[in-house]
């Protein structure tokens, strides 16, 4: 050791975590060891969270993944003057390792169902029961006579509404679960059963703890009966034919592996089974359905990672595709069908209470555009002689994955006609499990009949439907439900399959390990400057962490998004890469300009990726920053998956900017109020003594008080068209020029139109009679308004 190292070391403390100052951990740093969100101290008296409870029954089921970065706790007990091991023991001790990751032949040791709901616990895991119960208790009784509940409630109300939160309570206790949680990926192999290729890709991927999502679902997905082995008071949920499922968990928590993993084993488990020479054929027996392009390719991607060696193809849905369907046989029928469907749906969206989802202009139009970025592709396939059609090669496929108008369009046998009902003309009998990513959006009014006219053309009688998205209205909840127990009555001879819900922390929350911030900018030039500010920050002592490169600005339109690219590509000096580091992708781009766009900002190429919601869902950028609203989210949903796309799998240090002006007071609040809900989950939350002081990044309580309520009917407005005077046409528009300026433009832009228009007519004029040569002549000496 050098002496005289170690004494010129600078003696000022270096500044603490968090502090100003502090080297600011961010998502670009890379992965986390424990990408878990939660994992509380449950049952010790001092509740904290980052420290996760040890467990002798995880250990006793030799599992070959470390738990958590918590072993570090044993540095204690190093003993640095201890005789150091000889070669022999050493290897000695490295051949008790391997023994012990050696798969165990015995019945995989269960945990008691008491532990198990201890670890649930402390992982913010709640199970229920939503459909499916053979026997359904009285709680059914119970909705059915509401108007009598009133009655009473008019009599004495207080004590009323005890009863009935007391009542419900209770019965929500019972339909809770608490099955085996998965401690480890090793678990998967050895007591799940997966195969063991499958295993190996999910060690090669890197992944070692599993997040809270993949504890909950796994085990329940993969063998319901034994994750089950252990619960008591399960009586009437029947598994033998498996489990409808429906998980809702934060962003970025690693729901895709959840769903691919089952499907992926569950192929490879059938293929066995049914061996012979004949049927090894690749059958369509999955399909992902995913609301935009981008999201579906990268579940694809993840898909094939996870597949390699297993024999399994994952494949991405595209027009020229030729799947194996059957011709619909009773089409009569299945066109009275599709109709009711459409009309079962129409309903449903008006009955139901107004959805609280997302859906933002641009996603329709995402999809809308699968059609235009297929065109290509389509024309191309046109091109050949009709022939070609017939002839083209049935594609090789078991896992399917897709957005839903472009399957829609198969089954139905080309776009939708105007004024017309859609006809199932094929329907989809090998399909044995349906996955719904971003359920809630694409069962929404605007995704519904797409997505139901997929549900129905799946045939088989024991499909198995999981749905998962981040946020999950209450309604879409009772939709999936209610069409579940719908085709459960249609085999009514076949015990109906359970609905099982898993909620992982606060329903509709941000991801905990982020920092939001809420900036008033008074107007819209105002955005454009504090956008400015986080581009070249001054000074350190802004509110809150910096924002640093790579980050998403999120806007309303695309109009919008344009607008702020044009305005802003020229801000990152030529130095630093200049425009090349400012990118914009809408869905009004041709598909390999926004593959393009993805990869470049993937590479870190990209230091600003100006969007549109087409952005806002399922995609992963692994190392991004930050997030900023430039506009205002349509709803608290919108608001958690933007944010959401920093602080992935657990990384800390990501950024939520939000910007409003004085149009957005009236819809603000329900951002506030996630925000303010999101650091009360974190551990976050403004104590009623700090109200006042400037507490970083969280919405202050008098500012979520004096925000105005948003009513129903502009909360449904604004999810269906934004805010108005931004929407195409608006008066707010995103440019540095004064409006002075901005109108001398146009009157000069104008002014040059009409000249030019004026001198093709006199031109015109002149070629049919005489008199016209004058009238050029004179046209041409007017110079314009200048
Ligand atoms: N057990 C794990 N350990 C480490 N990283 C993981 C683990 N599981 C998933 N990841 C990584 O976490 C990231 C987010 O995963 P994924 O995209 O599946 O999240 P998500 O829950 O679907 O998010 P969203 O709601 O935004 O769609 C991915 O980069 C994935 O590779």
């Amino acid at each position: 050791m050098d002496i005289f190292k170690v004494l010129s070391r600078g003696i000022k403390a270096q500044p603490k975590k968090n502090q100003p100052g502090a080297p600011q951990l961010l998502p670009s740093a890379g992965a986390k060891v424990n990408p878990q969100f939660f994992h509380d101290n449950v049952g010790g008296s001092n509740a904290k969270r980052g420290k996760k409870r040890k467990r002798k029954g995880a250990q006793a089921n030799n599992n070959n993944a470390t738990e958590s970065g918590d072993d570090d706790d044993d540095a204690s007990d190093v003993d640095y003057f201890a005789p150091k091991p000889t070669p022999e023991e050493l290897a000695a001790k490295k051949d008790a390792e391997l023994k012990a990751d050696e798969p165990k032949k015995q019945k995989p040791k269960l945990m008691e169902e008491d532990e198990c709901r201890q670890i649930l616990k402390s992982h913010r895991l709640k199970f229920t029961v939503l459909a499916g119960r053979a026997t359904q208790p009285e709680e059914v009784a119970e909705q059915e006579k509401p108007s009598k509940k009133k009655k009473q409630k008019k009599d004495s109300k207080k004590e009323q509404e005890e009863e009935a939160h007391k009542k419900k309570k209770k019965d929500e206790d019972k339909k809770q679960l608490y099955p085996q949680p998965l401690n480890s990926f090793g678990e998967l192999k050895y007591t799940y059963g997966i195969h063991p290729t499958l295993a190996d890709n999910i060690t090669k991927q890197g992944f070692r703890v599993p997040t809270e999502v993949q504890m909950g679902s796994l085990p329940l997905q993969l063998r319901p009966e034994m994750a089950l082995e252990k619960a008591t008071g399960v009586e009437d949920v029947k598994v033998e034919r498996g489990i409808d499922f429906l998980g809702v968990a934060p962003t970025g928590s690693g729901k895709t592996i959840s769903f691919l993993i089952p499907a992926i084993d569950a192929i490879i488990k059938r293929r066995a089974d049914d061996y012979t020479p004949e049927t090894d054929e690749h059958v369509l027996q999955a399909i992902v359905v995913a609301p935009t392009r981008e999201l579906a390719s990268q579940i694809v991607n993840e898909g094939r990672k996870l597949a390699i060696g297993t024999g399994v193809r994952v494949v991405l849905m595209k027009r020229t595709l030729r799947l194996v369907a059957e011709e619909n046989k009773q089409e009569g029928e299945t066109e009275q069908d599709g109709k009711k469907a459409e009309e079962d749906s129409d309903h449903d969206s008006e009955a139901e209470s107004e959805p609280e989802e997302v859906v933002g202009s641009d996603e329709e139009e995402s999809d809308e555009e699968d059609s235009d970025a297929d065109k290509n592709e389509e024309s191309k396939a046109k091109k050949g002689d009709k022939k070609s059609k017939k002839e083209r090669p049935i594609t090789k496929v078991d896992i399917l994955v897709t957005t839903p108008k472009i399957l829609l369009n198969f089954l139905c046998g080309g776009e939708k006609e105007k004024g017309k009902p859609r006809i199932i003309k094929k329907t989809l009998p090998s399909v044995q499990s349906l996955i719904l990513d971003e359920a809630d959006v694409l069962l929404d009014p605007i995704f519904r009949k797409q997505t139901m006219g997929i549900w129905h053309a799946c045939t088989h009688p024991n499909l198995g439907m999981t749905c998962w998205s981040a946020t999950m209205a209450s309604n879409i909840e009772a939709l999936i439900t209610k069409h579940i127990e719908k085709r459960a009555r249609r085999t009514p001879e076949e015990t109906p399959k359970p609905l099982i819900r898993l909620v992982v922390g606060l329903k509709d929350t941000a991801v905990p390990n982020i920092t939001h911030k809420l900036i008033y900018t008074a107007t819209e030039p105002g955005k454009l400057l504090a956008l400015r500010q986080l581009l070249h920050p001054v000074s350190s002592a802004d509110s809150g962490p910096p924002l640093r490169p790579p980050f998403l600005v999120f806007t309303q339109t695309i109009e919008r998004a344009q607008a702020l690219h044009d305005e802003l590509k020229y801000d990152i000096p030529l130095e630093a890469g200049g425009s090349a580091r400012v990118a914009v992708l809408h869905s009004s781009l041709s598909d390999s300009v926004r593959s393009k766009i993805m990869a470049r900002f993937r590479s870190g190429e990209v230091w600003v990726l100006i969007t549109t919601d087409v952005l806002a869902r399922g995609v992963d950028f692994a190392g991004v920053n930050g997030v900023v609203n430039y506009d205002v989210p349509v709803s608290a949903a919108a608001y958690v998956h933007r944010a959401g796309r920093t602080g992935r799998a657990g990384r800390e240090g990501g950024v939520a900017v939000t910007f409003y002006t004085k149009d957005d007071i009236p819809f603000v609040k329900s951002v506030a109020n996630v925000i303010a809900m999101s650091e009360k989950q974190a551990g976050k939350d403004i104590e009623e003594k700090d109200i006042g002081k400037a507490a970083q990044g969280s919405v202050q309580k008098w500012l979520l008080d004096a925000l105005p309520k948003v009513a129903k009917e502009d909360k449904r407005k604004l999810k269906v068209r934004g805010v108005e005077s931004r929407r195409t046409g608006g008066k707010a528009t995103i440019t540095t020029k004064s409006s002075w300026e901005r109108r001398r433009e146009n009157n000069r832009r104008e002014a040059i139109e009409a000249s030019k228009r004026r001198k093709r007519e006199a031109q015109k004029a002149a070629k049919e009679g005489g008199a016209a040569p004058a009238a050029a002549e004179k046209e041409e000496e007017w110079t314009g308004l200048d």
